[in-house]
């Protein structure tokens, strides 16, 4: 292989066997993965070599970090070196606390800075309910951030944005969140013309299929510093990468309390001198960890542990 012919790029957009190659200056091309070692991500580095009209691409330079999820069946990656990750939740549809807290689970073992937006504030009452709900995880130290994409008053819109704008700038943000949450709004709202974009890259793509692609990045401003990659939705968030003994240290409510188990191997379930189920008896919801969010903790505990043998 002569490295002379090799060209750096980052991959832009991904379906299967076809990925979109964006190059340091600005061009874009399809290029398809030389073998397994070379499948990519959307936010994958790359050194890919021309070919007639398309390119190879050749080798995936080492990951900051990978975001994914991993149920019984297959692993799901999203993207990779991330700086955060934008967790788009709304007023209505109602959220599910599981899923928002899985989601965050996934990010802190990559060790991504996850953000919490919740969006539709101009629907009053269903939004009062919902960031009640997300007091505990502001309490945990997450950033939580009130948004009205599509509201009635505009002026709203513009703070609100400006504010996310501002946390997003010089970085790499993918947006995660449930069906019907906002999330083709809010990149709309951040890029007028990603619309077009989108298009352009499912046909060149999907050349003529009726598929969606599944990932896409999107430079916000001109000087291609700030990036947003959307994703589809976040159903059935399988965690299975992760330890359950490890569960504990990326729940910062649970974590908050394991250090004053008796054993330090403590499951948090059932041991005598747990810290964590001492909090639970003793002062229910007054220590950080809700009903609701201990439930999630054994449930995910019970779900990890029978995966593995
Ligand atoms: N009331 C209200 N509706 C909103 C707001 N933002 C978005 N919507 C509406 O919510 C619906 C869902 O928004 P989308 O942007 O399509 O949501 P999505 O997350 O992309 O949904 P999927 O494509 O299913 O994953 C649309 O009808 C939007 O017009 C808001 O701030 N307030
Ligand atoms: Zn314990």
């Amino acid at each position: 292989m002569n490295q002379h012919l090799l060209e750096p790029g980052l991959v832009v957009a991904g379906h299967g066997r076809h990925v979109w190659v964006e190059t340091p200056d600005g061009r874009r091309l399809i290029c398809h993965p030389r073998g397994k070692k070379s499948v990519t991500v959307v936010g994958d580095q790359v050194l890919w070599k021309a070919t007639q009209d398309e390119g190879t691409i050749e080798k995936v330079l080492p990951r900051r970090n990978l975001f994914y999820r991993q149920d019984e069946i297959r692993t799901k990656s999203f993207a990779a070196n991330l700086d955060q990750v934008l967790i788009l939740i709304a007023a209505e549809p109602e959220f599910s606390e599981s899923q928002l807290s899985r989601a965050l689970i996934a990010a802190e073992a990559e060790r991504i800075r996850p953000i919490i937006a919740l969006n539709k504030s101009d629907l009053a009452e269903p939004f009062g309910r919902a960031w009640d709900r997300l007091g505990i995880y502001r309490d945990m130290g997450y950033t939580l951030l009130p948004l009205a994409l599509k509201p009635k008053a505009e002026g709203a819109l513009a703070t609100e944005l400006a504010l996310l704008l501002e946390l997003m700038q010089g970085k790499t943000t993918l947006v995660l969140g449930p069906s019907g949450s906002g999330k083709s709004t809010l990149i709309n709202r951040l890029l007028p013309h990603a619309d077009v974009l989108t298009n352009e890259i499912s046909t060149a793509l999907n050349s003529g299929k009726h598929t969606t692609t599944s990932t896409s990045l999107y430079w916000v401003d001109e000087a291609k510093t700030t990036a947003v990659i959307d994703s589809p939705g976040f159903q059935e968030f399988g965690l299975n990468h992760i330890d359950p003994m490890h569960l504990a240290g990326l729940m910062p409510d649970i974590k908050a309390h394991a250090g004053d188990c008796k054993f330090y191997n403590c499951s948090h379930l059932h041991e005598p001198g747990c810290g964590v189920l001492n909090q639970m008896k003793e002062a229910p919801g007054a220590g950080g960890i809700s009903a609701n969010r201990y439930k999630i903790y054994s449930d995910l505990f019970a779900e990890l542990s029978q995966t593995r043998y």
